[in-house]
């Protein structure tokens, strides 16, 4: 057991705690997919609930759960007074198809040392919420931690953002790694360099294998720089997707570059770089169009955070790559998403105009991705769409040539029945409404279900998710 490799980075590192007692357990969502790949599928639903309600340990897993311990900034204001509030590392398993290291964490499985006065639980909306945005970013290809479990636990809360009381739920999580850049912070701000040089060790050992040989002074900016490209993919895959965050603060960003934490997130209706997703962001600081530069902000946090092992010189060099690696994997996510062919340099270029053209026209976004798909193979779809003034404009015209000119990478895919629907499988903030209505006010979970199967059908079509694609680690591999 101590080999788990959470277990051999230490306890300074984290807090043992207790998980809350529930009054019910009532299983809402079981992500059967991902069990299989961890090789928990074979669980009935009574010891799924036994494991992902009551955390009674896996065997051969940890003991107890673990609250890890990290700091952040919080719109860019340091925070010391985080950490798992909420949460905890409730298991480590491996991935059966690729060996990752992949964590079961909780959301809303009580107080630890790090709940600061909170209830330590998550609304139901909030845990519906997070299996939808996480199904859905799968579906559009982002490298995105996978909802696992929720089960609805019979208590009632009490918050300043939802209507009240409210039903409560727990969530549990599959993620590569909880290392968020806070983690990192914390150690920095305690001036532990013995405890960096340790995070840095797992960090490379668990999710950069190819940096565990080099010497510690190289090793901290060449995983600065691998963080930091695989940061621009993430980066440009939000874009792609439409996707705004919402909370790109410090403790919300992990080492391997997985997207998570779900909050107030929000797909783009139509392009607009000012869209912002979190009620609270005033001043637009984590809005669309700004999403890469608060990574990049973020990563500059990460980089301070290792000059115990470096210098400063050297740190910032690695990060001088990111905004070309964000520029190459934004053409990569789009044509991905548009299923074509890249080929050249020319299609960063095509892709900013695809943008500006789509922010002029107004056209919705899922809407305009769905009617491009395979470029010329779709001019008939393009026409006879719910958007084809859109495309009639004299304003598209240039931009068509240039589109119709990519070969498609997989116009088997138009043949599918999903192709023949007039809207696309989009997931505005109307309809998470919507779906969360029927839950609230009838408890039927049939929409929500069928929401789920639609995004996994749209995943496998489109084949950029990870688990019709085959490859995890790169979504976008060209
Ligand atoms: N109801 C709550 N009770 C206790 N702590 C909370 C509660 N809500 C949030 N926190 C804590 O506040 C901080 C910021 O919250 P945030 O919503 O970003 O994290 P989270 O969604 O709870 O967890 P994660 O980042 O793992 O998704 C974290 O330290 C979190 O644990």
């Amino acid at each position: 057991m101590t080999d788990l490799p959470i277990l051999a980075l230490g306890p300074a590192f984290y807090d043992e705690v207790e998980p809350a007692a529930f009054p019910e357990h009532v299983l809402r969502f079981r992500n059967q997919r991902w069990a299989e790949r961890v090789d928990l599928g074979a669980l009935s639903d009574e010891d799924w609930v036994r494991h992902m309600g009551r955390f009674e340990p896996l065997p051969g897993n940890l003991p107890r759960p673990l609250a890890l311990r990290y700091h952040g900034h919080q719109f860019r204001s340091y925070n010391p007074d985080l950490g798992d509030g909420r949460g905890f590392l409730y298991a480590q398993v491996r991935d059966r198809a690729d060996a990752r290291l992949l964590d079961l964490g909780t959301k809303g499985s009580g107080t630890t040392p790090y709940s600061r006065g909170g209830d330590g639980r998550l609304t139901l909306k909030g845990g519906v919420r997070e299996v939808l945005a996480a199904e859905a970013l799968e579906a559009r290809g982002v490298y995105t931690s996978k909802a696992f479990s929720l089960i609805e636990t019979g208590e009632s809360l009490a918050r300043h953002d939802e209507p009240s009381p409210t039903r409560a739920c727990v969530l549990v999580r599959l993620s590569h790694g909880h290392i968020r850049f806070g983690t990192f912070q914390r150690l920095a701000y305690f001036g532990d360099e013995e405890g960096t040089a340790r995070l840095l060790a797992y960090a490379c050992t668990q999710f950069y294998p190819d940096l565990s040989p080099l010497p510690p002074a190289e090793q901290a900016p060449a995983f600065l720089r691998a963080v930091s490209e695989r940061s621009a993919r993430l980066a440009a895959s939000w874009m792609a997707a439409g996707f705004v965050h919402g909370v790109l603060n410090t403790d919300n960003l992990s080492v391997t570059a997985e997207s998570f934490d779900y909050g107030p997130w929000r797909f783009l209706p139509r392009v607009d770089p000012q869209f912002t997703a979190a009620y609270f962001d005033h001043t637009g600081l984590y809005a669309y169009g700004r999403q890469a530069e608060a990574v990049l902000w973020n990563l500059s946090q990460l980089g301070g955070a290792l000059l115990p092992l470096s210098d400063e010189e050297t740190l910032t060099e690695a990060l001088r790559g990111f905004p070309d690696a964000f520029e190459d994997a934004l053409a990569d996510a789009f044509f991905a998403r548009l299923g074509l062919k890249r080929t050249g340099p020319d299609d960063t270029a095509f892709v900013q105009d695809l943008l500006r053209w789509m922010r002029a026209s107004g056209v919705p976004f899922e809407g305009a991705i769905f009617d491009l798909f395979c470029g010329r193979e779709s001019e008939a779809r393009r026409r006879t769409s719910p958007r084809a003034a859109a495309y009639a404009e004299a304003s598209f015209a240039p931009l068509a040539a240039r589109l119709d000119a990519y070969d498609a990478s997989r116009p088997d895919r138009l043949g599918d029945p999903l192709f023949a629907r007039p809207n696309p499988v989009d997931l505005t903030i109307e309809e998470v409404e919507r779906l969360w209505d029927r839950i609230d006010t009838s408890d039927d979970w049939s929409a929500f279900e069928e929401k789920v199967d639609d995004l996994r059908r749209f995943g496998t079509v489109c084949a950029l998710n990870p688990l019709s694609a085959g490859d995890a680690h790169q979504p976008f591999g060209r």
